[in-house]
């Protein structure tokens, strides 16, 4: 039985092809940030306050309108089937189970309808892609798949580089499997496109095409915080994409103060990158993000054990964050204040 997530991966890597673990665990140039990630919730320590009576904690927490059952989400990633033959539907079900929201990646090997029939809350994750026709369609048929709010990644521009892909020549998915939300108005799969050209102006034609709440995943710097706000977006994501596009880049957790001091309080600021661990959810929570995402640890769960594995990933994390909340004094998420953490050297 797997004790936390670390057992999970080692399980995953167990039983995956060694150029899909790659893929998955993977990150841009010498991974410096895919570490920096991980090593930054290392440096924090906690200060618990104690005799704080809280009694039974409740996780549960409002996000733009979609209730979770604890403030951890399932983050975006690519080709659930080369982790399990479910695919995206497996970890639907699992998330649904827990009672998170599960946003499917544009990049997802199952459609989003039936990754929909399996209950739970979704939103859609998406590249902003030059034809303007094309996104109208694949946001679209999210929405009218039931996909309740568009998480719009900005931190590709171009496509990161990872050597150990390059090393196994992975470029492609095996025959039969395609990104099956990616088809134009003609029902033909596109290719995935990092679009350069975007700008801010991206927020207002979104706007037009769908109602749901928009969050801008991949902002670090405090000033696009400000501008995010500025343009009506409804929430951001603090995330560098778990090291997989420019390496070099801060970690996610050292980048979250400044960025939830921007926003001040006008939008929810969520963040992803190296959560391992319910202390680590805490400690984001308690430097100020609304919620977490996790990535990898979802990807682990469904290689090692298919729904069972991703609904064993959510429930470790809740219950560690469940016992960590109610060591450091605080009966909810809202409890939660940056005094608790201290910065030290990693033991
Ligand atoms: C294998 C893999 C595929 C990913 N695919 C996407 C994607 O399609 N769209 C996206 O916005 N982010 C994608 N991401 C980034 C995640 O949404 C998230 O930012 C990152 O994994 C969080 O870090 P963690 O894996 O340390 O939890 C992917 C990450 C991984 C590991
Ligand atoms: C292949 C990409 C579309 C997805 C991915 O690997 C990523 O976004 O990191």
């Amino acid at each position: 039985m797997a004790l936390n997530l670390a057992d999970v991966a080692a399980a995953a890597r167990r039983r995956l092809d060694p150029v899909h673990w790659d893929f998955f665990a993977g990150g841009a140039g010498d991974e410096r940030t895919l570490r920096a990630n991980e090593a930054a919730f290392a440096r924090r320590f906690l200060l618990p306050r104690v005799l704080r009576a809280t009694g039974d904690r409740d996780l549960r927490t409002s996000l733009l309108g979609s209730q979770v059952s604890m403030p951890v989400l399932v983050a975006p990633t690519a080709f659930h089937r080369l982790a399990h033959p479910d695919g995206e539907v497996a970890t639907a079900r699992a998330a649904a189970g827990a009672g998170t929201v599960m946003v499917v990646s544009m990049a997802a090997t199952r459609p989003v309808e039936r990754i929909a029939a399996a209950g739970g809350t979704l939103w859609f994750q998406l590249y902003p892609h030059t034809d303007l026709e094309f996104t109208t369609t694949v946001v679209r048929r999210a929405v009218a798949a039931g996909c309740r709010a568009l998480v719009v990644t900005v931190d590709s521009p171009v496509f990161g580089r990872r050597e150990r892909d390059l090393r196994h020549g992975f470029v492609d998915l095996p025959p039969g499997m395609v990104c099956e939300n990616m088809r134009d108005a003609d029902g033909r799969v596109r290719d995935i496109e990092m679009n350069a050209r975007v700008g801010w102006e991206l927020v207002a034609v979104l706007r037009r095409l769908t109602t749901v709440p928009i969050l801008l995943k991949g902002v670090l710097h405090p000033e696009d915080a400000r501008l995010a706000v500025e343009h009506g977006v409804d929430g951001v994501v603090v995330s560098n994409h778990g090291g997989r596009q420019l390496d070099g880049v801060t970690a996610t957790l050292d980048a979250l103060p400044a960025v939830v001091a921007a926003v001040g309080g006008r939008l929810p600021v969520l963040v992803d990158g190296g959560l391992r661990r319910g202390v680590d959810v805490l400690v984001a929570l308690a430097l100020g993000a609304t919620a977490v995402l996790v990535g990898r640890p979802v990807l682990w769960g469904l290689a090692a054990g298919g729904a069972a594995g991703v609904r064993h990933v959510l429930d470790l994390l809740r219950a560690d964050l469940d016992r960590a909340l109610a060591l450091v004094g605080a009966a909810r998420p809202g409890d939660l204040s940056a005094d608790l953490v201290t910065v030290g050297a990693p033991a």
